[in-house]
């Protein structure tokens, strides 16, 4: 169970969990203190083999329960106050319109968001509306709507790269970061949608409610994202 005296941070299992952790131990986020008194890092609760959803971790003397969740739900945990604070890609965060504050930009998990297609010329056949595979079906639509074309955006939940590949789909919206996925399946961007980058998030009322100890955390994360690391 929570403890409602804990402070709840909201952590996105997947790729962006390790660099988080570590930035995290950077500004004195610990795993919570044993019987004992003994205190564990951080990454130890957080990679731990268990089922458990829950970790317990301490940042400045207090206890932090970490959540750990689907990218995609972080924010809606934060939201609703289940959790005080997330950690989320913009990405998830534009396409979910969510209400929250976004204090910290932690310069993790940087990739693009992007309109790409099999590489070369290959137009939609006249009279028919472009579609376009995505995860991401809001932003497609909200992107295709500011410029003025209209497109049927078909909602997949992943490997999105294939859908132009078999006819499924005219063009994707999709994550972009080193490149490789589109060249090893022959796309190219065609068009850049915006930047995404990992965020500290905060529910509304808990930054006023617990502004202590959250303005501590952001800025412990501000002064260590602005020193060089050692
Ligand atoms: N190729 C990438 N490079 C850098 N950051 C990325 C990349 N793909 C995703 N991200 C960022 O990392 C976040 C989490 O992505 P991740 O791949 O861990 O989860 P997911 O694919 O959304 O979820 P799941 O695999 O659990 O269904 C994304 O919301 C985005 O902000
Ligand atoms: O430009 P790259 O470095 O190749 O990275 C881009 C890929 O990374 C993400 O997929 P992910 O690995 O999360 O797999 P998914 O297909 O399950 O979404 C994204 O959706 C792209 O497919």
């Amino acid at each position: 169970m929570i403890s409602r005296a804990a402070l709840v941070m909201a952590v996105p299992k997947g790729r962006t969990l390790g660099p988080v952790s570590k930035l995290l131990t950077k500004v004195g986020v610990t795993a919570a203190p044993d019987a004992k008194g003994t205190v564990a890092p951080l990454a130890s609760v957080l990679s731990e083999d268990s089922r458990a959803l829950i970790r317990r971790a301490s940042f400045a003397g207090q206890p932090l329960d970490m959540l750990l969740l689907k990218p995609d739900d972080v924010p809606t945990y934060v939201e609703y106050g289940a959790a005080d604070l997330g950690i989320a890609g913009r990405d998830v965060l534009v396409e979910r319109e969510v209400d929250v504050y976004q204090p910290v930009d932690l310069g993790i998990g940087k990739c693009r968001m992007v309109v790409a297609g099999k590489a070369g010329d290959h137009s939609v056949p006249a009279g028919r509306m472009p579609r376009v595979a995505t995860k991401f079906p809001r932003t497609a639509a909200a992107h295709f709507a500011r410029k003025g074309i209209q497109v049927e955006v078909v909602n997949v939940q992943g490997s999105v790269e294939l859908a132009p590949l078999v006819g499924l789909a005219d063009y994707i919206v999709d994550l972009v970061e080193t490149g490789t996925t589109l060249v090893e399946n022959g796309l190219e961007v065609k068009e850049d949608i915006a930047k995404v980058s990992t965020m500290l998030v905060a529910n509304r009322a808990s930054y006023k409610l617990r502004g202590d100890v959250i303005g501590a955390l952001v800025s412990g994360l501000r002064d260590a994202l602005t020193k060089p690391s050692s």
